[in-house]
């Protein structure tokens, strides 16, 4: 579904982003298309089927819920995966991390995504032992989206090329590598190392750090 050896772009942006809204992810799907992109990564019901009317592109779909003390916000439930299928994802991405989550054990998440709604799932994981559960589990796709972002991996600097390569190694699903991949170069390095596919996000589709790193580099 996701063809091998493909760009995935993530259009997404939080409400405190000026390009917050589904004509501008819309727009941003549109470009990246234009550009090359293999695929599209979207979150919420709004924005994936804004996407999904401008483009045949595969579309991953997640859906953002924040549970006021739970860490897992990728996707939580099924009623998450199944308002991003109805909206016209044709896989669905979620957190499938060990962490706490207000509902079904990942597990059955996963079996229900894959019975119930009939797509293919993307597991965002943080360690190379969460990707090989998620695979026995039935992920058809397992992505370094959250190594970064967990209580044990917090603080890292860049995206997590030796997770890419454990994954490939060990873990049996196609690997995504996600997370940080800010440069054409780092890209080339994940699919050197046998990614099967390569997920950018703000580095192509968030003006505003794109323009912080610039900025970073001028004298006022
Ligand atoms: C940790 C988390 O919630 N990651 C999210 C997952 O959907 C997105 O906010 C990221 O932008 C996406 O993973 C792409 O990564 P990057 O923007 O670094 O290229």
């Amino acid at each position: 579904m996701l063809p091998q050896g493909s760009l995935i772009v993530s259009c997404q942006a939080r409400a405190d982003n000026p390009l917050h809204g589904p004509a501008f992810m819309a727009a941003m799907a549109r470009a990246a298309a234009q550009g090359g992109a293999g695929g599209i990564r979207a979150d919420g019901p709004a924005d994936v089927a804004a996407i999904r009317a401008v483009t045949t592109l595969p579309l991953i779909g997640l859906n953002k819920r924040w549970d006021e003390g739970f860490p897992v916000y990728i996707t939580p439930d099924f009623a998450a995966a199944r308002a991003v299928v109805q909206a016209g994802a044709d896989i669905v991405a979620l957190d499938a991390t060990a962490r706490p989550r207000n509902g079904e054990p990942v597990a059955t998440l996963i079996a229900r995504i894959r019975g119930e709604l009939g797509k293919p799932v993307l597991a965002d994981i943080a360690t190379l032992e969460q990707g090989v559960a998620a695979r026995a589990w039935g992920a058809d796709y397992v992505a370094t989206t959250l190594s970064g972002y967990t209580e044990d991996t917090q603080g890292a600097e860049g995206p997590d090329l030796a997770l890419v390569a454990a994954l490939v190694r060990e873990c049996g699903a196609k690997v995504i590598a996600e997370g940080r991949f800010d440069t054409p170069a780092l890209v080339a390095q994940a699919f050197a190392l046998g990614a099967h596919a390569v997920v950018v996000g703000t580095a192509i589709t968030n003006p505003r750090e794109i323009t912080r790193r610039f900025a970073a580099a001028a004298p006022r």
